[in-house]
């Protein structure tokens, strides 16, 4: 069993789980606060949509969740493990078994040298899952006849589907994919979308960032992140509600924004809500 969430069924605790996660990169010319304090849990059997607009920190957040980057600052925790105080050897076993990723770019998740059943195969035997399997799930995923092939005679789509069973083989307990439907068309999205939903009903938690309205539609629930934190959280169909985070604070939609130009707000609790008013407007 792995030791990230719950499998097979009976989806219980969070697979992942970060509180005030902070990614900077550091560059030439200064900082990129890129995270700003996310708080988010993953649930085991769920498929989690992250959206938002270009540059609002999706692909960050994917590559902190699937332990590719390291974060600034913040907890990560994957199943019941600070991510922070895990050693060199810790963080290798999960990336191997419990967290698969694909990258945005699906090249980035495969290796040139490698046919596409080695490249699945590869995978399976890392996380100790039953090499039969392989052929199986390449032919859900429509790559039935491109077995032998490497991937510079496969199609960005093609590689795109590859990536995602080299990631999905074996059912890892957190499945995270930057846009792996970008590539696509509705029918191999279709077949994507499938495949990640199976993963879930099996006990994974999945996570994937999507620009899609297809890859909403088909998630349990959407987190959209705006500069850096998490603006709102929904259930697949239901209201959005706006995030609080545990210093408590909260993102305005931009067209609330618009009542507070000077960027001030008279707060009054009143029974079980809070009004947010501009300075100097009357109760
Ligand atoms: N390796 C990096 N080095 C420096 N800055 C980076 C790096 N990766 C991302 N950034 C910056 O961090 C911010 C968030 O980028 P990120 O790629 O996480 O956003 P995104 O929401 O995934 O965008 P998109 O939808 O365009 O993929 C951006 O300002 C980006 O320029």
């Amino acid at each position: 069993m792995s030791s990230v969430g719950a499998r097979r069924g009976a989806a219980t605790g969070p697979a992942a789980r970060c509180a005030r996660l902070v990614k900077i990169y550091p560059s030439a010319t200064g900082e990129t606060h890129a995270l700003r304090g996310i708080e988010a849990t993953f649930p085991a059997g769920a498929l989690t949509a992250v959206t938002g607009p270009s540059g609002s920190g999706k692909s960050s957040l994917l590559s902190v969740l699937a332990l590719r980057e390291r974060q600034s600052g913040g907890e990560l925790w994957i199943g019941p493990r600070a991510v922070s105080a895990l050693g060199a050897r810790a963080l290798r076993d999960l990336r191997r078994r419990d967290v698969a990723s694909v990258a945005q770019r699906p090249t980035h998740s495969l290796f040139d040298h490698l046919t596409a059943l080695e490249q699945v195969e590869q995978s399976a035997r890392l996380r100790g899952a039953d090499l039969a399997d392989c052929r199986t799930l390449l032919d859900r995923l429509g790559l039935a006849n491109r077995l032998r092939a490497r991937n510079r005679e496969l199609s960005g789509g093609e590689q795109q589907r590859l990536a995602v069973a080299a990631a999905v083989i074996g059912v890892p307990g957190l499945i995270v994919a930057d846009e792996p439907t970008a590539e696509l068309d509705d029918e191999s999205s279709q077949l994507v979308l499938e495949e990640l939903r199976r993963c879930a009903s099996l006990g994974a938690a999945v996570v994937f960032a999507t620009h899609d309205h297809r890859g909403v539609v088909a998630a349990d629930r959407e987190l959209h992140l705006r500069y850096g934190v998490v603006s709102t959280e929904s259930d697949a169909g239901g209201p959005a509600t706006a995030s609080i985070d545990s210093t408590g604070r909260l993102q305005l939609p931009p067209q609330a924004l618009a009542l507070f130009p000077e960027g001030r707000a008279r707060l009054v609790v009143e029974g079980r809500g809070v009004w947010l008013l501009p300075p100097g407007t009357g109760d």
